[in-house]
């Protein structure tokens, strides 16, 4: 047995988070002196690898972790303030994005990405206790589960009916309950819900892995690290040819490496996406802040998801402080606003100072202002959408 599969059979049992108050109620608890017990959330119920990725982190030991039923219960709990955060899942190695996660933190109420953990998944076949593998009829598991099992189902279970769960643990709560005959979830799942791992170490991709974000309302950001990424959503004006190449190079032409993009759908016809994309650095890194600014200036609409320590990095820790940028001087094709104390742009600092190159480019200033709010973390980050 693993540490993580003893954190999880010691847990207590906490209710579901499932009662939530209108969003926009309460702000972020960040910068509060009232010493409350911070309440975390994620995608429950207990015995999920999201629970096992949330307790790997050093500053949810001493609070209260409360499982939400879904990606968009826990979100909304932070949205609300019944939570100061929460851990979901975004992104699987072998399936890729899960496109809850991408699609609520692009809409709604702006949430900020506090830190991802990255978790190596195997799976166990979970069953009650003296079922046999030729007396299984029904499988459930999460969808993302589902598409890491894919091979092995055809393989061992070819005349099984799958039917996907909430999530794994609720897949092994629904084996328990008599709905399914076994369910695909963490072997560390087994005992919360009484049931026996009839098989483990069940993956069609060896070392498969999921990344996990511990999401939080807006607030100041974290002091760059010399391994950070930055994770933003931006939206096109027009449908023309080399859009999404514009797009680009706002990060290109600053030597910007982009780690991960992806389109979704806005749900505003067919053929309506925004662009979903991870890069590297910090927003308070020059290139970086660059690049977000160039994007604000030429996207109607774009939404900062905030920067944060790249996991599996080598120990990130806090850079020295950064030398300022000259003061109103042009880089590349824009200039970058006031720097605080930080090296990140002072609060209050907006826009930034007498520009002489500037200061008649309305879509500079206003780009620059926009850079200055995401650093600070003000809870309206995102004027564009209200524009
Ligand atoms: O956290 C869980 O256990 C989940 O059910 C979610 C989730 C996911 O959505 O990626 C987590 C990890 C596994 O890769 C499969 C499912």
């Amino acid at each position: 047995m693993t540490s993580s599969e003893q954190s999880v059979d010691h847990l207590p049992s906490v209710p579901y988070l499932l009662s939530v108050t209108p969003a926009g109620a309460a702000r972020s608890t960040r910068r509060s002196a009232v010493p409350v017990r911070a309440r975390y959330t994620y995608l429950g119920p207990e015995g999920t690898f999201s629970e096992i990725a949330l307790r790997t982190l050093p500053e949810v030991a001493n609070a209260d972790l409360i499982p939400s039923t879904s990606v968009t219960a826990a979100l909304d709990a932070v949205r609300c303030g019944e939570a100061s955060g929460a851990l979901v899942p975004i992104e699987n190695s072998v399936e890729g994005a899960v496109t809850t996660t991408l699609d609520e933190l692009a809409t709604g109420q702006p949430l900020l990405i506090d830190r991802e953990v990255v978790l190596p998944i195997s799976f166990a076949l979970l069953v009650r206790p003296g079922t046999r593998l030729d007396e299984i009829k029904t499988v459930t598991g999460h969808p993302v589960a589902q598409a890491q099992v894919r091979r092995w189902l055809a393989t061992y279970l070819p005349y099984a009916e799958w039917e996907s769960a909430a999530s794994n643990a609720e897949g092994a709560r629904l084996v328990r309950d008599g709905r399914f005959d076994c369910a695909f979830a963490g072997a560390f799942a087994a005992r919360r819900y009484g049931l026996e791992a009839l098989l483990t170490d069940i993956n069609d991709v060896a070392g498969a892995t999921t990344r996990f974000v511990l999401v939080a309302r807006p607030g100041p950001l974290g002091l760059p690290t010399r391994a950070d990424k930055t994770s933003a959503v931006a939206w096109l004006a027009h449908n023309h040819p080399g859009a999404l190449l514009e797009l680009l190079q706002e990060w290109s032409v600053r030597g910007v490496n982009l780690l991960r993009i992806e389109s979704r759908p806005t749900g505003e016809g067919l053929g309506q996406y925004c662009f979903s994309f991870d890069a590297e650095g910090h927003a308070s890194d020059r290139r970086v802040a660059e690049a977000l600014m160039g994007l604000h200036r030429l996207c109607p609409k774009v939404r900062f998801l905030g920067s944060y320590p790249r996991a599996g990095e080598s120990r990130p820790r806090p850079r020295p402080r950064p030398r300022p940028w000259p003061q109103g001087r042009a880089m590349g094709a824009t200039t970058v606003p006031a720097l605080g104390p930080a090296g990140v742009p002072a609060r209050g600092a907006v826009p930034g100072p007498r520009d002489p190159d500037h200061d008649d480019d309305p879509a500079y200033t206003r780009a620059a202002a926009w850079l200055a709010r995401c650093l600070d973390g003000p809870e309206a980050a995102n004027p564009r959408e209200a524009a």
